[in-house]
């Protein structure tokens, strides 16, 4: 069956909805410093407000309504520090306060200590006999300097909503409204297989023949980056029937996703396909290059995904279909930003199918990296992003633009003025 990269990857969401039994997995409750890049399990609310209570925004004087406007000669009381308790501003006085520190009741603005006349804090001697005063300018407003109680998040208000992704500013807010523990979502589990007599563990010796295998460390790693927990099998040959077994002995609830590469396509020794021959899992072709044979189904009832040999193929396959379905339904990882960007070089692509080339981008533009088969790794190595040439494109012209999904770091100016972002999803499909 001949399938769009739009239809294989609603395919691979829905399998992976309906069968993963992702949701049945309770929540973990983990330390704040435990959770980073975990996605949040329910709405969590503020406990305190934030800030907790009115406080100086600036190292100054607290002063009265009635003392803003116009110049004006305060007796200054003794300072308010941060972390001081309430206090309270009497008329005819100024208080000292420091950034951050609780306003005293009855003052209604912070004039910065710049602005007084003297420009310094009297220190605590000077301040012991009750005699020192400080002059004003007037011109302050009610209010002003004065950070609410409440003015960023109020108590009991949403902090974080279900399935946002903890990253740092998420954490630190969740701090310093005091929570030290948050319901996190579960790892998806992926049980991640490799087939084929021609690979070798790296650092074996290579035999005639073989090739190292760069699959399994190439999807591990990169369901690790997308925050899933791995198991990798043993590697296993090309014999159908101890693959077989193999999928036999995966029990119901042990994994979310059993995933493989290699032995999908048309060859004499096609292992995975010959071991689910009677299977229900489906063999299709996706109009998409690299990654075109894909296999997806269940086996005893757990999502299985077969993604071709060839690792480009793999990767691909994982940023097309995999990785957009695990944000779906973990909250993680966080969506690959999807630019615009002018090519500096003609192209041309299969017509028939979405081409996806490896490129190198920065500052607004995008240069090719490598050809377009799948066996070039050191290619991607050297490259951040996947070039999209949808269907229908046959050529597209230097100064042309394309669409690009950042996979990896843009180098260069990071100030530097960047392009359109289009939208922070998967691609055009
Ligand atoms: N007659 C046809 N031949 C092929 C077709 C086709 O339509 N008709 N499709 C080609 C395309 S496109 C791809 S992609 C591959 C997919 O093949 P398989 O998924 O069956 O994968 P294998 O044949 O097992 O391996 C392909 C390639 O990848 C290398 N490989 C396999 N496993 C690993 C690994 N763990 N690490 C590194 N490299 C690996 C393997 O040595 C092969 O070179 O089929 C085309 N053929
Ligand atoms: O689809 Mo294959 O992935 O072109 O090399």
């Amino acid at each position: 069956m001949r399938r769009t990269v739009v239809e294989h990857r609603a395919a691979i969401a829905g399998l992976l909805r309906w069968s993963s039994g992702y949701h049945d997995d309770a929540a973990e409750v983990l330390p704040l410093g435990e959770a980073l890049g975990r996605a949040l399990a329910g709405d969590v609310r503020a406990p305190v407000s934030l800030p907790p209570f009115d406080n100086s925004q600036m190292d100054g004087y607290a002063v009265r309504a009635e003392d803003l406007a116009e110049p004006v000669t305060l007796t200054v009381t003794d300072a308010i520090a941060a972390g001081s308790g309430s206090s309270r501003l009497e008329s005819g006085t100024a208080a000292p306060i420091m950034t951050g520190a609780m306003l005293p009741d009855g003052a209604a603005a912070v004039v910065p200590i710049e602005r007084a006349v003297p420009a310094q804090f009297y220190s605590a001697a000077e301040l012991a006999d009750g005699h020192a005063q400080v002059q004003l300018p007037g011109g302050s407003t009610d209010g002003q300097y004065v950070r609410r109680a409440g003015s960023d998040i109020a108590a009991g208000e949403t902090a974080l909503e279900a399935g946002t992704l903890l990253g740092p500013s998420q954490l630190g807010l969740l701090a310093a409204c005091g929570v030290d523990a948050v319901p996190v979502r579960p790892r998806f589990r992926v049980l991640l297989l490799s087939t084929g007599d021609e690979v070798a563990e790296p650092g074996a010796a290579l035999l005639p023949g073989r090739i190292y295998d760069a699959n399994t460390t190439l999807l591990e790693s990169a369901l690790v980056e997308a925050g899933a927990d791995v198991t990798r099998h043993r590697l296993l040959g090309d014999d159908p029937a101890v693959l077989r077994e193999a999928f036999a002995a995966i029990t119901a609830g042990s994994t979310h996703l059993v995933l493989s590469t290699g032995g999908i396509s048309q060859g004499a020794y096609e292992v995975v396909k010959q071991a689910l021959a009677d299977s229900s899992v489906e063999f299709s072709s996706v109009a998409m290059q690299p990654g075109g044979p894909q296999a997806h189904g269940t086996i005893s009832g757990i999502p299985f995904l077969g993604f071709p040999g060839n690792p480009v193929s793999a990767i691909v396959s994982f940023e097309m279909f995999l990785r957009p379905a695990l944000h779906q339904l973990t909250g993680l990882p966080a969506p690959r930003p999807v630019l615009e960007a002018i090519l500096v070089e003609d192209v041309r692509s299969p017509e028939a199918k979405h081409q996806l080339r490896r490129g190198l981008y920065r500052e607004g533009r995008v240069a090719l990296v490598g050809g377009p088969d799948s066996h070039l790794l050191h290619a991607l190595s050297r490259s951040n992003c996947l070039v999209h040439l949808p269907e229908g494109v046959s050529a597209v012209r230097e100064g042309e633009r394309v669409e690009i999904t950042l996979i990896g770091p843009v180098p260069g100016d990071p100030f530097a003025v960047v392009d359109v972002l289009v939208t922070e999803s998967v691609g055009t499909g």
